[in-house]
């Protein structure tokens, strides 16, 4: 029996709700696959695409980005749940599934809180990047031959309030969807934890509550099948494992792309490096059942 975190991307669920809800009930099945083969299975979700469309909604209602990432946890983690109950009743398995609304505490001198790279929200051509750069001020990127997005700041996860609730529900036999869009952004100042304006990246908070439940498996679900190099060129190379050495080389030839791949790499070294024997697997969304029995993914061992 292995305890087995899978992050799922926010780019990977789809862009309406009718899509994700379509996508969360395909990936309940190997989830469930897992579940009942005996395996600990905790959950994690980006909120790119999301958090950048509730935030848009909220134009003219000064919502604070920490909310916004609330209501993305809330909207994709009731997908999730819903999806992975009807797996559940369907194979009649008697467990539960619930999402925890996770605060996730970042320093507040973070240099990253000053550099936005974060990429949220939808993909724009270049004339509607610069409308949105002169009419709203945001910064916009672009983003791995996508398009172009809004970026805002990303510090790096410190700690987890909840974690110790989560750990509870895990060991208890629970379901847990954990980390959505990276944790709301909080700092703790006195007896208080108070949001702050940012999206964290959802691979570095799926490595952190990987680490601090000890999970064997870090599986981050993407829109790519495998991690490549010279990726979009012609003579790209889907890699079927990648060493944490090899990692570093790569990392330095800029094979990743900032906001994107990069984020998901760094991630998968940090969890490998943090016990021996430790293994993260990057891999699709669609083909989750053939990454999650080692049939497609890189390993980054
Ligand atoms: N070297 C690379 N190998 C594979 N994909 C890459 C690489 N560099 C950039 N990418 C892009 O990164 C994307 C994954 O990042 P992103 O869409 O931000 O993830 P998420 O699924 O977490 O929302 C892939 O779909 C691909 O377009
Ligand atoms: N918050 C976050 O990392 O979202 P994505 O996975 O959608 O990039």
């Amino acid at each position: 029996m292995s305890r087995i975190l899978i992050a799922l991307g926010g780019n990977a669920l789809g862009e309406t709700p009718k899509e994700q809800l379509q996508i969360a009930k395909e990936t309940a099945k190997p989830i469930v696959d897992l579940i009942e083969k005996g395996h600990e299975v905790i959950i994690a979700h980006g909120n790119g695409p999301q958090v950048g469309m509730i935030n848009l909604a909220m134009e003219g209602t000064s919502m604070p980005f920490p909310e916004c990432v609330a209501m993305s946890q809330g909207y994709i983690g009731y997908h999730l749940q819903n999806g992975i109950y009807e797996e559940l009743n369907r194979r009649n398995i008697k467990k539960h599934v619930a999402t925890i609304v996770t605060q996730v505490v970042i320093d507040e001198n973070d240099e990253a809180l000053k550099n936005p790279t974060k990429p949220i929200g939808k993909f724009y051509s270049k004339d509607e990047a610069e409308t949105l750069l002169v009419e709203k001020g945001y910064t916009m990127v672009e983003d791995s031959g996508r398009g172009y997005r809004r970026v805002v700041p990303s510090p790096k996860p410190i700690d987890i309030v909840e974690k110790e609730s989560i750990r509870t529900l895990v060991e208890s036999g629970h379901i847990v969807i954990t980390v959505g869009g990276g944790g709301i952004p909080v700092v703790r100042e006195g007896f208080a934890y108070n949001g702050i304006n940012c999206v964290i990246d959802k691979d570095f908070a799926s490595e952190k509550i990987a680490e601090l439940i000890a999970a064997d498996y870090l599986f981050i679900l993407t829109a790519v099948d495998r991690i490549a190099i010279n990726f979009g060129k012609k003579d790209q190379i889907d890699l079927e494992k990648m060493s944490v050495e090899e990692a570093y080389k790569y990392i330095e030839e800029e094979q990743f792309a900032p906001g994107s791949m990069l984020p998901k790499v760094m991630a998968a070294i940090k969890f490998a490096e943090s016990k021996k024997g430790r293994q993260a697997i990057i891999a699709s969304l669609e083909k989750a059942k053939e990454a999650l029995i080692g049939e497609s993914g890189t390993i980054i061992y």
